[in-house]
């Protein structure tokens, strides 16, 4: 499959479906052919956001179990040159043109190294790869080694964007510690000066290359040339992405009967102090937004969580994505009577509990599997605010958190309280609030026997 386009930020909704070409081997996430190797090579002037867009595309991909590894060159060439001027940028600076090609070659090989030891399918290199030279030579390097490449260019002249990024993040980078803010910026607009010279965006010469251009941060997208169905993977992913300023709120439905009881899944209605914090939650979103905008709701097509968003004054969506985990011939049982009827599952469960399936039911990589699409329309919408359950909870969660798969089943998530997480530049901010009103703990630690706890 070859795609081509071209796509206006009005267009940027492609139905999943065309993307859901069956692949020849896949890993059970249902993904990718295991043979596939593809370098996602960033393009673009420095301060365009291409370490922001790389470090997302890995987050991404790891949520979905595909390995994959950034190669910055700008850690290769720190190893040489820690803390360069601005002059060193400058492309009549021979000493400086051999020191940034040896610090890209050495990314290059370390990569090929990374693909040929079989230690991932995706690497992103990292650089401002700005001239068609350099783009060519990285492309003959990756054919050679059988590595498909798929040129990503972030091209942006919104004078906005630009400065936010040239503060906030370079007047953090490594190569401006200890410096004035102010002259670190300074020196970066000159650094930025000097790449603009030899600057070649990509073009109609690269008709061969597979690309997507993204201009001004996903308004306008280009795409060119794509291969197969994991690069259209990655490719729709970027055209999902927006800077805009927004937060994700996330709240496990009231306290349910079925929570009361101890029991699992279900479709129970909230019990007495869940019902109280329905109606709690909108003063309890009001503290948290802390402003007039207007946020979406989306629940799942449960009971306990429609009746919990209930009392919300904002537009609401139910998602049948957003149900529970479907725990099977195990619904509607306590932990303790699992352990008792089915007690190699409950101890299988406990090893693996990410890839543990229930018995005509779900595992948690499955629910992550049918979450993506609630993934993309997160990343596509602005204030959401997610009323779901406690599997589900945990899966979005470790998606904005990077949290992994071992660690993820088994975090944390309490009843009654709101989590507000506002994506950063390189990091995603998170608060709690939590409401005054009691509620069952859920929780389960990983090895404690149930029966011992229920008899607690
Ligand atoms: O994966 P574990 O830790 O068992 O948690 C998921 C469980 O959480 C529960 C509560 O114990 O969800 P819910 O928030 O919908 O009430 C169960 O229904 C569900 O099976």
């Amino acid at each position: 499959m070859t795609v081509n386009g071209e796509f206006n930020h009005d267009m940027r909704r492609v139905p999943t479906g065309e993307f859901m070409t069956p692949s020849r081997k896949t890993n059970g996430v249902g993904v990718q052919a295991e043979d596939t190797k593809i370098c996602v090579v960033m393009v673009g002037l420095p301060a365009r956001g291409k370490s922001l867009i790389a470090q997302k595309v890995v987050r991404y991909l790891h949520w979905l179990s595909i390995k994959a590894k950034t190669f910055n060159v700008g850690q290769y060439r720190r190893t040489n040159t820690p803390n360069p001027s601005a002059d060193f940028f400058d492309t009549s600076n021979s000493e400086g043109e051999r020191l940034r090609r040896a610090a890209a070659e050495a990314a290059v090989n370390d990569m090929c190294k990374w693909f040929a030891e079989g230690q991932g399918l995706i690497a992103i290199l990292d650089a401002t790869n700005s001239t068609k030279k350099r783009r060519r030579w990285i492309q003959e390097r990756c054919d050679a080694e059988g590595i498909e490449t798929l040129f990503v260019e972030s091209k942006c002249d919104d004078e906005d964007i630009i400065m936010s990024n040239i503060l906030e993040v370079k007047t953090t980078s490594p190569d401006y510690v200890g410096q004035d803010p102010e002259s670190a910026a300074q020196d970066f607009r000159n650094r930025i000066r000097n790449y603009e010279r030899v600057y070649q965006t990509i073009d109609e010469d690269e008709f061969d290359l597979t690309y997507v251009k993204l201009i001004d941060v996903g308004k306008h997208v280009i795409i060119n040339q794509i291969q197969d169905y994991l690069q259209s993977r990655v490719v729709y992913y970027l055209m999902n992405l927006h800077i805009r300023p927004r937060s994700i709120w996330l709240s496990r439905h009231g306290e349910s009967q079925y929570n009361l009881n101890g029991k699992i899944g279900g479709d129970a209605e909230l019990s007495e102090r869940g019902e109280m914090y329905a109606r709690a939650l909108p003063g309890l979103v009001k503290q948290s937004v802390g402003d007039s905008r207007k946020l979406t709701v989306w629940t799942s097509t449960l009971r306990r969580t429609i009746a919990t968003a209930r009392f919300l004054e904002f537009e609401k969506l139910e998602w049948k994505a957003l149900d529970e985990l479907d725990s099977g011939v195990c619904d509607g049982l306590t932990y303790a009577e699992i352990e008792e009827r089915y007690p190699d599952d409950f101890k299988q469960r406990d090893e693996d509990k990410y890839n543990y399936r229930y018995l005509g039911g779900e595992s948690y990589r499955d629910v992550v599997i049918r979450l993506e699409p609630i993934i993309m329309e997160l990343e596509r919408s602005e204030n959401i605010l997610i009323v779901t359950h406690q599997a589900i909870l945990r899966c979005i969660y470790a998606y904005f958190m990077n949290v992994p798969q071992e660690r993820s089943p088994w975090m944390e998530v309490p009843l009654h309280t709101l989590i507000k997480l506002t994506p950063k530049a390189y990091s995603t901010q998170e608060e709690r609030l939590k409401a005054d009103i009691p509620a069952v703990s859920t929780f389960r630690e990983k090895g404690s026997s149930a029966k011992h706890q229920e008899a607690a």
